[in-house]
């Protein structure tokens, strides 16, 4: 298994270690290749992803990645010149977000009753597409555009791996969140598309919400939701808000899918660079080892992705909630459980 590493910037790397120590209790002869991308590379070389690297990283397995963002860097060059230039090179349609609360998580819900998701966000399109642009700049009457880019074939295998996904899963559940009472022509495609593909899944059942509402009900009612497909944006602010219901953002994981395995997926937490707490080994590397667990999952080590899952689960049912330890104490105690392979398995 030859697995790119990019650590990143902020917390990245602190909670890559982690998660690289937990991979190696596993997968002991995992190959791992450390790239040195981001804000120190950005000022040091004035790169931000050179061809040939590209050319590298496609090479692997699979990619795991921390975060990349930083304060000394204007705002967009890394998040758009390097994390979406990876994901819309790579063609990383699906961006895979699932949404559990495991057993023992206090969430800021109380007690909400099971919340099990999985959020399918369409990852190359959208208005994240770079489609757009500024006209009569540094005038009085500056307009600014950032057109939302939706494809037919772009929509159709998102939706379709998520109606695959739903009809996997015992609830058999699929919710499009959108916003078709404003975005009439993208709204249009996405509401057609899922009612198409939704007859080659009859056992699935289809609900829409738009996406204010649908932030309404992650709060008061997050227990409706099984599988959500939906776009770009709104996948990214939903995602946050499911992070934060199930426990929070240093527990969501995440991943970048080529469903057609021509290119390597990228695997990383649902968090970005925490430049607020970076350097203070506070930072819980739960979500990256969890990403982890969706690579291992994605390549089909399906036993190493369940022992690493399983224990994450026994952790957060046993750890002190209000101080669940430092970063490396989070991942020592991880990488401990996972090498016992104590940790009982959980109805996952
Ligand atoms: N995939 C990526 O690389 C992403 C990068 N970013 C970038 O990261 C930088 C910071 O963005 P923010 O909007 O502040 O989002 P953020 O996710 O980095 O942080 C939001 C809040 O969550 C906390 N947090 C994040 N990860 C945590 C963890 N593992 N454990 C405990 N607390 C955690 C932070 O301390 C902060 O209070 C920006 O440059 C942004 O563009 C943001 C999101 C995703
Ligand atoms: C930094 C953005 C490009 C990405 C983001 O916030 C996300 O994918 O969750
Ligand atoms: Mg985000």
């Amino acid at each position: 298994m030859r697995l790119a590493v990019i650590p990143g910037d902020g917390i990245g790397p602190e909670v890559v270690s982690e998660a690289i120590k937990v991979l190696g209790e596993v997968v002991p002869n995992a190959e791992t290749t450390s790239y040195d991308l981001g804000a120190s590379r950005w000022h040091s070389t004035g790169e931000l992803l050179p061809e040939s690297v590209l050319g590298e990283l496609a090479e692997h397995d699979a990619i795991l990645l921390g975060a990349v963002g930083d304060p000394s860097v204007p705002s967009g060059i890394l998040e758009r010149g390097l994390l979406l230039r990876l994901r819309f090179e790579l063609d990383h349609h699906v961006n895979l977000r699932p949404g559990r609360l495991y057993p023992g998580v206090q969430g800021p819900l109380g007690d909400p009753g099971e919340i099990d998701m999985i959020v399918v966000r369409e990852g190359t399109e959208g208005p994240y597409a770079g489609n757009g642009g500024l006209l009569r700049k540094d005038t009085e009457h500056e307009i600014a555009t950032e057109v939302s880019l939706n494809t037919a074939f772009g929509i159709r295998r998102v939706v379709s791996d998520a109606f695959r996904r739903a009809n996997e899963r015992p609830r058999k559940h699929l919710t499009l969140v959108h916003k078709t009472n404003v975005l009439e022509y993208s709204g249009s495609l996405w509401s057609r598309i899922v009612e198409e593909v939704s007859l080659e899944y009859p056992e699935v059942s289809v609900a829409y919400s738009h996406v204010d509402a649908a932030t309404i009900h992650m709060v008061t009612d997050p227990s409706r939701f099984d599988v959500i497909v939906t776009d770009n944006l709104f996948g990214d602010i939903i995602t946050d808000l499911a992070a934060a219901v199930t426990g929070g953002i240093g527990l969501a994981a995440s991943g970048n899918l080529d469903i057609s395995g021509r290119n390597p997926s990228m695997f990383e937490p649902v968090h970005g660079s925490a430049p607020d707490i970076a350097g203070q080994n506070v930072a819980d590397p739960t979500a990256t080892v969890l990403s982890v667990s969706l690579l291992l999952d994605h390549l089909g080590e399906k036993e190493a992705a369940r022992r690493i899952e399983a224990s994450v689960a026994f952790d957060l049912a046993t750890r002190d909630q209000a101080s669940p330890g430092t970063t490396t104490a989070i991942g020592d105690r991880l990488a401990a459980l996972v090498s016992s392979n104590a940790a009982p398995r959980p109805a996952l």
